[in-house]
């Protein structure tokens, strides 16, 4: 099964590229830099990845990210992910991006979208791999700064695919983003938002109504809601599940007690994604393993997740027909 799920053509919809930093590049880019972290070692980064919630994860997310100051500091970090997703069967990679968290620090839009462009090119033709690129919002700051970031990110629309919304959920609804969202449609842009995982149902609604998302990252909590679950499958709306995310931030238990099964018999649209894989014990792979080892599904079940990851990506209708090529080809 493992070498099954290796070979699966696997299309990654929800990934944070600053959640790719692995404790070694962390060190190294801190070394490079001259930043201070309160680390000695790798070891000593990794015993801190014990969280109790999506709060306490965050603190230590933008923490890390301190050592990225220069483009080739992004094009380091996303190059080593690519590098890695390539390596256990990932296709396709979307990357939400939190420029909000680099301009605070005085770190130029620009040295982020030139590091990461970069990256991307190099992924296409060393890796063939293809990507897409989400602005994200943090939802914890105000809408205004969301508003400003999209007018900054003028100068690179062509090679943005969306707009998300990511960060500390609870206490900040979708409809704070209503004017940014309108403004993004208007640019052309894709929607996507965080709804679901530590907030309540009402949030994915809100998503769907206000923002008018064309997918939910998360969007575990809809089970709690008959109307909206019925909702999600008439609409056939997308849900970029992250499961060995949730289990790390405690947003489920154990594994086997993860709603993904109860989502997928209620005929939801769902994708299996990693979230923040340095952060969170593992990418595409160990994701795809866990769900293996937990729920025991079919090939035929995971190869329904990668096709929906497949069909729901923003990418050209020409990689689509390969990629679908491909998974049929994997029997
Ligand atoms: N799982 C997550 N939820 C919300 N914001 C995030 N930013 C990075 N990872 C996140
Ligand atoms: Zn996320």
């Amino acid at each position: 099964m493992r070498d099954f799920l290796k070979a699966l053509p696997k299309a990654e919809l929800h990934l944070h590229i600053e959640g790719t930093l692995e404790p070694e590049l962390m060190m190294a880019l801190a070394e490079r830099n001259g930043v201070t972290l309160p680390y000695a070692s790798v070891e000593e980064v990794r015993a801190a990845y014990d969280f109790d919630d999506l709060q306490s994860f965050l603190d230590l997310y933008f923490q890390g990210m301190s050592v990225l100051l220069t483009a080739r500091d992004f094009e380091d970090l996303a190059m080593d992910y690519f590098q890695r997703a390539a390596a256990e069967g990932v296709v396709h990679v979307e990357m939400h991006v939190d420029p909000q968290a680099h301009l605070s620090r005085g770190v130029a839009l620009e040295a982020v979208m030139e590091g990461l462009e970069r990256a991307r090119r190099r992924a296409e033709d060393e890796l063939d791999l293809s990507t897409a690129m989400i602005l994200a919002f943090l939802r914890d700051r105000p809408a205004e700064e969301a508003e400003s970031l999209l007018e900054q990110a003028a100068p690179y629309l062509d090679r943005i695919d969306a707009v998300g919304l990511d960060s500390a959920e609870v206490g900040h609804p979708p409809s704070k983003f209503r004017e940014a969202f309108r403004r993004a449609g208007e640019l052309g842009l894709a929607r996507v938002a965080h709804a679901g995982e530590e907030g309540p149902p009402a949030y994915i609604h809100e998503a769907l109504d206000v923002l008018d998302v064309c997918r939910i990252d998360h969007g575990v909590r809809c089970l709690e809601d008959e109307a909206l679950v019925a909702r999600l499958r008439d609409e056939a709306m997308v849900l970029t599940v992250c499961p060995l995310s949730n289990l790390r931030l405690k947003v489920v238990e154990r594994m086997e007690a993860h709603p993904l099964p109860a989502m997928l018999e209620a005929g939801l649209n769902l994708t299996l994604n990693s979230d923040d894989p340095a952060y969170f014990g593992g990418g595409m792979l160990e994701n795809f393993l866990a769900c293996q080892r937990a729920f025991g599904w079919s090939r035929e079940t995971f190869a329904r997740l990668a096709g929906n990851a497949i069909e729901a990506a923003f990418m050209s209708e020409a990689r689509r027909a390969e990629l679908r090529a491909r998974l049929a080809a994997c029997g």
